[in-house]
């Protein structure tokens, strides 16, 4: 059964004015491997519990969301979207009428199991944990280095029914992006000819305009907080260079210095951080050199990142997750896919190709290491990344998958996927899970017992890993890539913040 909300009664939570405050009792272990009694070392398992307080901020904020490259696909079709719902727009297809909606979305469209009653299992929606943004009541505003407005962005993309970019055409044509920070040394060549709209000066002065930039549109939006996230293109790793931005001082030296490795990506993080204004990045190129991480870190700034994970890797890490954890040993894993937006002719540059080809490849890594039995030290499968620029398919991208494993007595398995799709209808609702989890991450508080003082999450917003198929965590913790694990972590969090158990599917009501 399904049901719009909840309150939870417990007196480990309290619902006041402006915040909700939890308890919640974290049950963990700790591991040792020592000998006892002189004997060989053992591993030695101790399970411990740690008292974790939480505040969570309920007054829901404006919300202005800048994004860079803003007049691409997935920008454009993100816009288009949530004006759509706004707007209670519908649309005649051929098929049907078609009413807006937010699927594909985990915070929209997903929901989570609360309990059961007279036998049923209950579900509620995963927005009514806690109090969340609307995406309807979204500012939408940012960078493009195109000066193409939002409408003939749309249309550009070729993603949307033209019925509905009919209707969504006078919301979206006074939609102009701002000016762009363009380096034609960190993207595809190809990409040159429509960098009509960029920002002159230094590289230093571009740090400063973008944050004018992000000033300026508070201010004129009326928005409460700001969120940025990066949906420009792929660019191509930057060198990470001891000296120029290994740390803090060397990278905003170098900075000063005009130096040609700071990536445009990277710049607009260096903004964002000095901002304090969380900073997302939807593709998969290092924009969070060391220097920058160790920025955000003691700005206490939020980055996040990286490369949304929305089809082929997604699918991977719920696949892999699944053979692996039955004793079935993956290996060889070829994937294909070609597609014929600007996100894949960018892609058709090998020095771009490069990163998206490390974001897709390292997806099974955990999975793998998880697993003694199967692999041996250092073994992993052949793993294959291949991308074909097709311009005639356009957005909609076709991905072949071929996964062969070890099965019972040397037996073998192959499993084959194939899945077309606009890869923009895919990427626009985890753009908005990302805003909008960011945002709300940077209203909770936490406390572990022993600590004196209430604190946020770490900067380096680990929570966010479900979204991204490259997840940035902080330094020395682990990766998790698993897509089962990372919402099983997101929405035990949350859980735990309204005083709720982590989900465990025991039901031992029924055992
Ligand atoms: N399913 C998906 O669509 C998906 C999944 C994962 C990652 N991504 C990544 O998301 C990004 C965007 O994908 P897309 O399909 O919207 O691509 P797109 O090419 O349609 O849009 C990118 C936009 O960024 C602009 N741009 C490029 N460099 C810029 C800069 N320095 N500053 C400001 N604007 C800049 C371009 O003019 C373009 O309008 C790509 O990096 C892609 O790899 C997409
Ligand atoms: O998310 P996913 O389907 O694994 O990966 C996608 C790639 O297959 C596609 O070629 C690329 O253009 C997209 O940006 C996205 O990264």
């Amino acid at each position: 059964m399904f049901i719009e909300k909840f309150k939870v009664e417990s007196p480990n939570v309290r619902y006041g004015e402006e915040e909700i405050e939890s308890v919640y009792e974290y049950a963990t272990t700790e591991l040792v491997h020592e000998s006892r009694g002189g004997g060989p070392r053992q591993w030695i398992v101790k399970p411990r519990t740690v008292r974790y307080h939480f505040r969570t901020q309920t007054r829901v904020p404006k919300l202005g969301v800048m994004l860079v490259g803003w007049g691409g696909n997935n920008g454009s079709t993100l816009t288009a979207g949530v004006i759509a719902n706004r707007e209670g727009i519908s649309w005649v297809t051929k098929e049907k009428v078609q009413q807006a909606n937010y699927f594909g979305s985990l915070t929209q469209a997903s929901t989570v199991r609360i309990g059961s009653f007279n036998g049923e299992e209950i579900y509620a929606p995963f927005k009514s944990l806690l109090p969340m943004v609307n995406p309807d009541d979204i500012v939408f505003g940012g960078w493009d280095i195109s000066n193409m407005n939002l409408a003939d962005s749309m249309s550009r993309a070729k993603v949307l029914d033209i019925d509905l970019q009919k209707q969504l055409r006078p919301y979206m044509e006074p939609m102009v992006p701002l000016a762009g920070i363009f380096d034609p040394d960190f993207i595809a060549a190809n990409q040159g000819a429509r960098a009509n709209n960029v920002i002159k000066g230094t590289k230093k002065d571009q740090v400063q305009q973008i944050i004018k930039d992000i000033r300026e549109f508070k201010e004129k939006s009326r928005v409460d907080k700001v969120v940025v996230l990066w949906t420009a293109n792929t660019e191509r790793y930057s060198n990470v260079i001891a000296g120029l931005n290994d740390t803090t001082e060397n990278l905003l030296a170098s900075l000063d210095k005009d130096e040609a490795e700071i990536s445009p990506s990277t710049l607009y993080a260096i903004a964002c951080v000095l901002e304090n204004v969380p900073f997302i990045n939807g593709s998969p190129q290092n924009t969070f050199v060391p220097g920058l991480i160790d920025l955000a870190i003691k700005k206490n700034s939020l980055i996040g990142g990286d490369d949304f994970k929305s089809g082929q890797t997604k699918m991977k890490s719920v696949l892999v997750d699944f053979l692996v954890g039955a004793g079935i040993k993956p290996t060889s894993i070829v994937s294909y896919n070609h597609l014929g937006n600007n996100d894949g002719m960018n892609l058709s540059a090998p020095q771009t190709f490069r990163s998206k080809e490390i974001s897709k490849s390292n997806v099974v890594d955990d999975m793998v290491s998880s697993n003694g039995i199967l692999y041996e030290p250092g073994e992993h499968p052949d793993h294959v990344i291949v991308i074909k620029y097709v311009p005639y398919v356009g957005d909609s991208k076709r991905a072949m998958d071929e996964y062969t494993s070890e099965i019972f007595m040397g037996g073998r398995n192959t499993i084959v996927l194939h899945n077309t799709c606009e890869d923009s209808l895919l990427a626009a609702p985890i753009i908005l899970d990302l805003v909008l989890l960011a945002e709300l991450s940077t209203r909770i508080q936490l406390k572990a017992e022993g600590e004196d003082k209430f604190h946020s999450f770490h900067p380096v917003a680990a929570i966010l890993s479900y979204l991204s198929k490259a997840p940035l965590v902080p330094p020395s913790t682990p990766v998790v890539n698993a897509l089962s694990k990372q919402r099983a972590m997101l929405e035990n969090i949350l859980r735990a913040c309204v005083g709720l158990a982590p989900e465990n599917h025991m039901i031992l009501e029924y055992k």
